[in-house]
């Protein structure tokens, strides 16, 4: 292993999980197992945060739009949840690798007792070469009164997960490529910024919103994730989710997509 990197957590946002016409990204899906099980046997520490319950729910469903009612899109949430893990499952197990699922509420880590037991699942999960695969709870979820049980999206839930279980860095796979000077979907002429030592004005003002149908938090909240990270003195990188085999590239030490930190 030419990577010092031992413990990796590998977001990937619903926009790389389901195609533009709705429907599941079965060769995403697929690459993203082949790789992560490699990496798995290579013997580095792995966890996936994985988006697409709602994308994938609506796919099933044979539905186009998500719905406005916050009760139907928890409907949704677990019924493709259940299929996403389906799918998961069958394609880590066509490369010799077993995966968990962990569903988790804001309040779980943030309760000393939870955020204790939550851990040592995952550090047991690690030990026996188990790739954890985690989503936020959506259908339980709920913010009101004094009560916060969401995360504001899956950027905040990976950057708080690597955190706590002193991941070595951050890798999230998005529809983008890397942090532009401003939304490349809008801007022909935006142009890529390599490296982020340090969050300045200048870079906060260049991430706006998503553009795309499936996507929800667009660049603003991986600025948040990545503020998270570096505030904890971690990394990390943000990159294309098209082709998962990208990652084989990052740790071998290339210099792909944005790197936050240091
Ligand atoms: N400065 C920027 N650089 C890159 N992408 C940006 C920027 N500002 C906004 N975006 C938008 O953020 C999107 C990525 O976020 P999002 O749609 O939530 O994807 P994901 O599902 O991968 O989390 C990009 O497709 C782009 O439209
Ligand atoms: N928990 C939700 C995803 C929330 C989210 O942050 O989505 P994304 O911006 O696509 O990473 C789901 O599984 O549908």
């Amino acid at each position: 292993m030419t990577d010092t990197h031992q413990r990796v957590v590998v977001k990937i946002g619903t926009s790389s999980l389901v195609l533009p016409n709705g429907r599941i990204n079965l060769k995403t899906i697929d690459q993203l197992s082949f790789t992560l099980a490699t990496l798995n046997n290579q013997g580095y520490e792995l966890i996936l945060v994985s988006s697409g319950a709602i994308g994938v729910g609506l796919a099933s469903l044979g539905l186009k739009n998500r719905p406005a009612e916050i009760a139907k899109q928890q409907a949704l949430a677990s019924i493709g949840q259940a299929e996403l893990m389906r799918i998961y499952s069958q394609r880590f197990l066509d490369y010799q690798t077993h995966v968990a699922q962990l569903l988790l509420t804001r309040d779980v880590l943030d309760f000393p007792v939870s955020r204790r037991h939550t851990l040592n699942t995952i550090s047991t999960l690690l030990k026996q070469r188990v790739i954890p695969i985690v989503n936020e709870n959506d259908p339980v979820s709920v913010d009101e009164l004094d009560h916060y049980t969401t995360f504001s999206d899956n950027d905040e839930l990976s950057a708080q997960v690597a955190t706590a279980i002193d991941a070595d860095r951050l890798i999230v796979l998005s529809d983008i490529d890397g942090l532009y000077d401003k939304d490349p979907h809008k801007f022909s002429n935006a142009q890529i910024i390599r490296k982020v030592a340090t969050l300045t004005p200048e870079i906060k003002a260049a991430a706006s919103g998503s553009s795309t149908r499936f996507g929800t938090g667009g660049m603003v909240t991986k600025l948040r994730a990545a503020a998270t990270m570096m505030q904890a003195g971690k990394q990390m990188i943000l990159c294309s989710g098209k082709n998962p085999k990208i990652l084989f590239d990052i740790f071998d030490g290339q210099t792909i997509g944005t790197h936050f930190g240091k």
